[in-house]
């Protein structure tokens, strides 16, 4: 039995895992997830009662019960790297023996779903829409710091995306991994379903010009003309990619479910989107 040293899982001296702060008992196994701390606010005002609320960093998270079912709302900040320690500490809050430092002997799957905000680069994504990550295409590199990756990446999207877009060297290599199949049928079979870039940052990185000029000025011309048999790019966002990569990957069940703020085809946005944020997460919760 391996024991996993203290400097490679911290567990905090309250017995809580180092970033999250939570305990075991203190999470679902059905949790929502979201960037904006605010958003769990707004999510947990949804529940019949609240059990546990507790804060640390960007991660706010909040347990509690919504027409019977036991549900975790859980905030996870901004990027991909972050979606690394909230995915890795979840993960180990199920499965790992927090006295013995050992992967428990049952399996425990959780069901995540992240409900975010994002881009539309397609004129059929309008502002207003809900848009699900079928697949995410990962320009962000965090699964290939884990053994196995081939056994959730998608080769041949991948080497198709490559000849199209022609990425700098400079760059990660991009990554396609899919959603899970149930849940996207589940969660969003009125909704339109569509391949999201999760990218490194919000401006440059998602081709925006404020004031630095962007190293390929055509990025995403390439990125809104590609087509993979049905599929084409839907959206922009940060996280989709390592959260649908690294559930595959520890035998989760995940997918990523937008609202567009923003659409990149016809240039605008609308920074007033609380009340259709509200229909997402009311929906969400009601399929979970
Ligand atoms: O609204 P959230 O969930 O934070 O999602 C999107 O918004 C942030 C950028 O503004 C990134 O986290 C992106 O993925
Ligand atoms: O354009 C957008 C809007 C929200 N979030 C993103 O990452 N990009």
């Amino acid at each position: 039995m391996r024991i996993i040293p203290e400097s490679e899982l911290i567990i905090n001296a309250d017995g809580s895992a180092f970033h999250l702060h939570l305990k075991p008992e203190q999470i679902s196994d059905k949790i929502v997830m979201m960037g904006d701390p605010d958003r769990v606010t707004i999510t947990a005002s949804f529940f019949d009662s609240v059990e546990q609320e507790v804060h640390n960093r960007e991660f706010h998270t909040i347990t509690g019960m919504y027409k019977g079912k036991r549900i975790t709302a859980l905030s996870h900040g901004i990027g991909t790297d972050n979606i690394d320690i909230v995915l890795t500490e979840l993960d180990a809050l199920a499965n790992i023996d927090f006295e013995t430092r050992s992967v428990k002997d049952e399996f425990k799957p959780l069901t995540l779903v992240r409900i975010g905000t994002s881009g539309g680069m397609q004129p059929h994504c309008p502002v207003g829409s809900y848009v699900i990550s079928e697949k995410s295409i990962g320009f962000d590199g965090l699964i290939h710091y884990y053994a196995d990756s081939k056994t959730v990446r998608e080769e041949d999207f991948e080497e198709a995306f490559r000849k199209h877009v022609n990425p700098s060297p400079y760059l990660c290599t991009p990554y396609v991994v899919s959603a899970d199949e149930e849940l996207v049928n589940r969660i969003g079979f009125d909704m339109i379903k569509g391949v999201t870039i999760s990218a490194v940052g919000f401006y440059g990185p998602q081709g925006r010009y404020v004031r630095l000029p962007l190293a390929d000025p055509d990025m995403n011309t390439k990125i809104q003309s590609f087509h993979y048999g049905k599929y084409v790019i839907t959206n922009y966002e940060m996280e989709s990619s390592a959260v649908a990569g690294l559930s595959k990957l520890m035998g989760h069940k995940a997918m990523t479910v937008c609202l567009i703020i923003a659409n990149r085809v016809t240039l605008n946005s609308k920074v007033d989107y609380k009340g259709s944020m509200e229909e997402l997460i009311k929906t969400v919760l009601d399929r979970v």
